[in-house]
Parts: structure tokens; sequence; C-alpha cells
């Protein structure tokens, strides 16, 4: 197997810049017809793992002509306050598409956060009913880091009917979703986290590997497939011996790219790509509350017409 050339990296900025063209495209027209898109982003406390995203995704709405605001609490906020503000949200018009940055601080319960987010304007598809979706095979609109890595997977041009895939972790928002996205496209699926036995045996038989665990260089050469695709969903912070730090994967890219065929950069590779689906999901999102506009509103013929 040669070893990887510079155009096997599965670079996320490409797959980014068009996803970001096209929600351009729908946002704008969707503007003109009179239904601007607004995404509020809700932070609790001090993550130092989130402004890198917060950040990107103010970046990125901007270019795609979304409007964008940051909603920062205090980490001492109760979780009734941050309900009272989320269902203010989601009464309001103004806004199209609500995500909740992770983690929360321990006293706040995520998942009933995640279920205070009305359905139609849940931009990240954490909602029990959104995440429900996604088993009945309406893929439309799943968690971002989930479709992303997948998006990334199917850039490699690989069948994936009957694909041998094996997903490392298996968070809710990242590892469980991507099985559930990959299964419903007809690959075979297998999933690790800390108590599978042997990671290695099972990664090894992997024509596409998903690693989402956060831990850095957990997967190395000998865990991998000689032409298999990596896809490494793991942003780490390492600091370095001169005290300076930088992000790194949960994949030892040095060694493994020497035996895969493709591998995601970190950075460059999963991160980019998860903020366009976050934007192209708001899109999705926004389209839903058109059509209850349209069915609570709309005359038959207007009905009829925008159909
Ligand atoms: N690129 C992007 O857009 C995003 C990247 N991330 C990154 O992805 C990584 C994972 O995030 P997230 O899913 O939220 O993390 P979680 O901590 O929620 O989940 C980690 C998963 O890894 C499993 N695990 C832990 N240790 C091992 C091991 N030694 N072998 C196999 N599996 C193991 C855990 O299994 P168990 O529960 O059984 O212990 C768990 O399912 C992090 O680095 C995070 O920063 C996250 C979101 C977005
Ligand atoms: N509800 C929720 N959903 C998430 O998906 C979520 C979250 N909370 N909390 C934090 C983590 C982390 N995360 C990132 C996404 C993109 C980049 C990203 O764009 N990274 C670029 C830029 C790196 C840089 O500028 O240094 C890259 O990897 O190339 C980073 C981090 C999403 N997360």
């Amino acid at each position: 197997m040669p070893p990887l050339d510079d155009n096997r990296y599965l670079k996320g900025g490409p797959v980014a810049a068009r996803i970001i063209a096209e929600v351009r495209a729908a946002a704008q027209q969707a503007t003109d017809e009179g239904f601007r898109p607004k995404l509020v982003s809700i932070t609790v406390g001090d993550v130092a793992a989130v402004d890198v995203y917060v950040r990107n995704q103010r970046a990125k709405a901007e270019l795609a002509g979304i409007d964008f605001e940051e909603r920062r609490f205090p980490a001492e906020l109760t979780a009734g306050e941050l309900e009272a503000a989320i269902h203010g949200m989601n009464a309001d018009p103004r806004i199209t598409g609500i995500i909740i940055q992770r983690p929360v601080p321990a006293h706040i319960p995520i998942k009933a956060i995640q279920a205070a987010v009305h359905p139609l304007k849940d931009v990240e598809g954490m909602h029990p009913a959104s995440i429900g979706n996604i088993v009945y095979n309406q893929l439309d609109l799943a968690p971002c880091t989930a479709a992303a890595s997948v998006e990334l997977l199917k850039a490699t041009g690989l069948d994936l009917k009957g694909l041998e895939v094996v997903v490392v972790g298996h968070s809710e928002i990242v590892g469980k979703p991507i099985a559930f996205l990959l299964m419903s496209e007809g690959a075979t699926v297998t999933v690790c986290h800390h108590m599978t036995r042997s990671l290695a045996a099972h990664a090894r038989r992997a024509d596409a590997l998903f690693v989402a665990v956060g831990k850095p260089r957990l997967i190395k050469a000998d865990m991998v497939k000689p032409g298999a695709a990596v896809i490494d969903i793991g942003i780490n912070a390492e600091t370095l011996p001169d005290g300076s730090s930088r992000i790194v994967g949960d994949v030892d890219t040095e060694s493994v790219k020497e035996v895969a065929s493709w591998i995601t950069p970190v950075p460059g590779g999963v991160g980019p790509v998860t903020v366009a689906i976050l934007l192209r999901n708001t899109m999705v999102a926004l389209n839903r509350q058109r059509a209850v506009y349209r069915a609570t509103f709309g005359t038959a013929e207007a009905t009829l017409a925008a159909e």
C-alpha cells in the first residue's frame, strides 16, 4: 500500500466551502421572501473547548448570510433560569435556531435542557424527537459533528453499502448518531467503547474508521487496515514543552498516514465541516418553520403554489 500522498488528506475546507455556498444561496432566498434566518448560541460558564467553535460559527454564519447572536450566561445560572430563557427564545419569531454549547456546568441537566429547545428550532438535532428521527431513517437534520463525519467519508467516493465501518466512542452527540447515520446508508457498523475487549482487533477490520473519544494518539498505525479511510473527530488541546498549545485529534496522524488511504487532519478536517452542517441545519429548521406558517396561514392556493 503506497503511503498517503498529500491529496489523500481528507480536508474539511473544500467540503465546508461547498456546503456554505449552498446555505448562502438558500439564506438569501429565504431573506428575500421575508424569513431571515437567525441562530442563537447559548454558552453557560467559561469553557475553552467551546470558544473556537463559537468563533467559527459567528464567522461562517456571517459569510452565509445568517444572523448570529451569542448568549453567554454565568456558570451559577440555575437550570430553571436557563429553561426560562430557552422558552423565551422558542416563542421569539425572530430566532429561528438555537444551539446549546456543551459542556454545561454539572448542576444543569443537559438532557432536560436539550429537550426544552422547541424541535422546530433544534438546529443540532439533540432534542429526543430530533434524535429519534435518525432511527427512522429521516436524516436531513442530524447532530452536526456526526453528519460532518459521514459527509467526509462520502467525499472519498467509497460506496457505503456493505462497507465495514468501526466507530470508536458512543456518546449521544457524536458516536451513536454516526452509527445510526451509517446504518441508514447501508454500512455494516461496529461500535467500540471503553469496555470493548480488543479495540485494536476491531479497528483493524475497518474499511472506514471513525474515532470520537477525546484521547490524543489513541489510534496507532498497527490498529488501522491498510487502505482504510480514517475520520479523526477528536479535538484535544495539547501543551507543548515550550508552553504553547495546539489542537490534536485522537489519531496518531504521523504513523497512521503511512497506512491509511485517507485521513482527516486535525485541525482542518471534521471541525470546519461541523460548522457548515450547523448552518445547513439552521436552514432545514427555518424551512420547517415556514411549512408551519404555510399550513397555518396559507390559503389553499398559496399553499399549492409553494409546493
Ligand atoms: N470535530 C468536532 O466538531 C467535534 C469534536 N469533538 C471531539 O470528539 C471527541 C469525543 O467527543 P464526545 O463524543 O463529546 O466525548 P465523550 O467524552 O462524551 O465520549 C467519549 C467516548 O469515548 C469512549 N471511550 C473512552 N475511552 C475509550 C477507550 N480507551 N477506547 C474506546 N472508547 C473509549 C467513551 O466510552 P464510555 O462511555 O463507554 O466510557 C465515550 O463513548 C472529543 O475529543 C471532542 O473534543 C466533539 C464534538 C464536536
Ligand atoms: N453542543 C455542542 N455541539 C458541538 O458540536 C460541540 C460542542 N457543543 N462543544 C464543543 C465541541 C467542539 N466542537 C468544535 C467544532 C468545530 C471546531 C472547528 O471549527 N475547528 C477548526 C478550527 C480550529 C482552529 O481555529 O484552531 C478545525 O478543526 O480546523 C472546533 C471544535 C464542537 N463541539
